[in-house]
This record gives structure tokens, sequence and C-alpha cells, in this order.
């Protein structure tokens, strides 16, 4: 018998899920990776992306959308059982979730119970999927921990993967499917999203144009680098959820369910005008900064405590903001040659 690995990984042609498949094929791991290529952001990109993991010989996608159950079935069960489904991908970005607000029920809700019926179908080892550190909406207790209550969502971004939260534990209870749900910090590195505030103040400084900052720079966010991100799942993959009589320190282990949920965040809160200078720093050029209000469905601060992801994996993020955005300006210079 085979000892390779097999891991479903959905979104592998977005950022993190791009940097997770990478990791995983280049320990030798068997992937299958399941991407719409919507045209949220430049399809190019995305493309670009899959044609680095296309390197690999492990690696085999299936381009179809998560909405669409026949598609997500036939994908599962074209390789080996997965030891692993790690379900990355969905309509993500706050803002846009003001403009159209379906997108997100329909990727993020109807496209995640798709992936749990498959994952459940299948009978893989440990179901994976990301919700964010945006579920913890409106508390003002820093640092945000797992413990705390989730209920004053300010976007139905963050509404639909709180649903997904409470829809992936009742169906590890029910089918005892051993389920980690992940919190993402601000996530940024190279290949990142073009949406994102770090892609759009790059471009806008390398072009001279003037770059909107929210709340006068009076933002706080927990930026964390993908690298550290996708390290953190790897770790958490190995940490399967069991019974209560498994819990760690600060566990967020459910009572009655193999399922829990971690925050991977670097545990720093970084005010957004110190971010934006480390940006002219490494650049070599000042920004045309256009200060505008604080803009509707926004957090105004995040946090990470990550001692639970520590205490689970012996892992906690650790690049700074300065090296961070170093890898990002490398990589986004290189790739449009500029
Ligand atoms: C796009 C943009 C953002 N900002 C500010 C808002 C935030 O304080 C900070 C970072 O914004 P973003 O890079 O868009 O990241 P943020 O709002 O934290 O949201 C990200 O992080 C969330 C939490 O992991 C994810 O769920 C989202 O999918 C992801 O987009 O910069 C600006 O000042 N101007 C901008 O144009």
């Amino acid at each position: 018998m085979s000892s390779t690995r097999h891991a479903f990984i959905t979104g592998t042609a977005g950022f993190i899920g791009y940097h997770l498949a990478e990791l995983l094929l280049s320990e030798g791991w068997q992937v299958t990776g399941y991407d719409g290529l919507t045209d949220y952001y430049d399809v190019a990109l995305k493309e670009a992306r899959h044609a680095r993991l296309a390197r690999y010989d492990g690696f085999k996608a299936h381009i179809a959308q998560l909405e669409d159950m026949d598609s997500v079935m036939a994908a599962m069960q074209s390789g080996p059982k997965p030891d692993a489904v790690i379900h990355l991908a969905a309509q993500a970005g706050v803002r846009y979730s003001l403009e159209n607000p379906r997108a997100y029920i329909d990727s993020n809700i109807v496209g995640t119970f798709n992936i749990m019926e498959a994952s459940r179908a299948v009978g893989t080892g440990h179901l994976l999927m990301a919700a964010t550190s945006s579920v913890y909406g409106a508390n003002t207790e820093m640092p945000f921990g797992e413990d705390q209550k989730t209920d004053t969502p300010l976007t139905i971004y963050a509404a639909t993967k709180k649903a997904t939260e409470s829809l992936s534990h009742a169906w590890a209870h029910v089918n005892g499917l051993p389920t980690t749900m992940f919190r993402f910090f601000t996530v940024y590195g190279p290949w990142g999203r073009p949406d994102m505030a770090l892609f759009k103040f790059t471009k806008g400084i390398l072009e001279g144009k003037p770059i909107d900052i929210y709340n006068h720079g009076n933002m706080f966010r927990d930026f964390t680098y993908v690298t550290d991100l996708v390290r953190g799942i790897r770790g958490l993959i190995d940490a399967v959820p069991g019974g209560p009589d498994t819990a760690v320190a600060g566990d967020s282990l459910s009572p009655v369910a193999p399922w829990r949920v971690v925050n991977i965040g670097n545990s720093d809160k970084v005010r957004l005008e110190d971010f934006i200078d480390a940006l002219e720093r490494k650049l070599g050029q000042k920004a045309i900064r256009n200060y505008m209000d604080m803009q509707l469905g926004d957090v105004p601060a995040t946090w990470a405590n990550a001692e639970l992801l520590q205490n689970l994996t012996g892992y906690r993020p650790q690049t700074g903001i300065s090296d961070g955005i170093a890898g990002f300006v490398d990589w986004y210079k290189d790739y449009y040659r500029v």
C-alpha cells in the first residue's frame, strides 16, 4: 500500500490555497485541487498560480464551482480517499459583500455544505475549513480568543463564515466527522489578492497614484504572513480533533463533537499607518495618502490570541511586517516586471 498522503484542497488557484498546495506537494503529498476560477479578481493571476502547481506530478486540478454538487462529488471521488479535505475556496472580501451579498450565500453557505456532504460521503479523516477573524465583528476585548462570543458580525461575509462554523459543528456531531475551523487574520504575502490593502497600496505607490486609507489610518490589523499561515494549517492537519478527553490547554474542542475552531494570527496589533510607513520604506517611495472615513462593515481592529494554535502544533506565526512586506514587494515587482 502506498504511504503517499492525499489532500483535497478547494481554492488552489486562490491566494492561500495555492500556498498550502505548494507546501504539501513539496512534502510529497498528492493534491487534488478544486477551483471555480471566478472573476472576482484577475483570472490570469489565478491561472498563473495553478500553472506553478502543475509543475508537480502529484497535482491534479478540477475547475468547477462549489455550488455544483455533482462536480464536487465527482472530483472528491476521482482520486484515493483524501486523508484531509481543506476547504479554502470562498467568496472572500469584506467590502464586496455590501455590493453582492448573494455571492456569499451561494459560495460560502451552499458551496461549503457541498464540501461537507462530499467529505462525509468519501469518509475523509479530517475536514478543515476557513472561517475568518471577521466573525469577532464588534467585539472589543483584545486579543480575540476562540472562547469569545461571535454574535455581532458586521457584514454578510462574516455572517456566512460564522454560519459555516455552526453548520460544521452540527455536521461533526451528527456524522462523527473530525473538523477543524480556522479563523485567519488579514493574510498577506507573495501571490496576494488584488482587492486587499497591501496589493492596492503597492500598485498605487509604484504608479504614483493616490491610495485610499480608511478611517484616516487609525485602524489596527493582526497582519499574518502567508508562509506562516500555511505552516499553521499544516500543523493542524495532524491535530485531528477527538473526544473531550483529548483537549489541550485553552482548547475550543466541543464537548459533543470532534470539532474545534483555531485562530491563526501573528498575535501582533499593527497600526495601519505604520504598515504603510513600512511599505514606503521598502519601496523607497512616498505614498500620496487619500485619507477617508471609516467604511461600512469594516472592523476597527483585530488581534489574535494564538495560544491554542501553539498548544496544538508547537508553532506560532512569527514574521514581522518589514520582512513580510519585503516578501510581497519582491514578488510583485518580479511578477509584474516593474
Ligand atoms: C482595501 C483597503 C483596505 N484598507 C484598510 C482596511 C484594513 O484596516 C486594512 C487591511 O485591509 P484588507 O487588506 O482589505 O484586509 P481586511 O479588511 O482585514 O480583510 C482581510 O482579512 C479578513 C480576516 O482574515 C479576511 O476575512 C478577508 O477576506 C480579507 O480581505 O487596510 C484601506 O485603508 N484601504 C484599502 O483600499
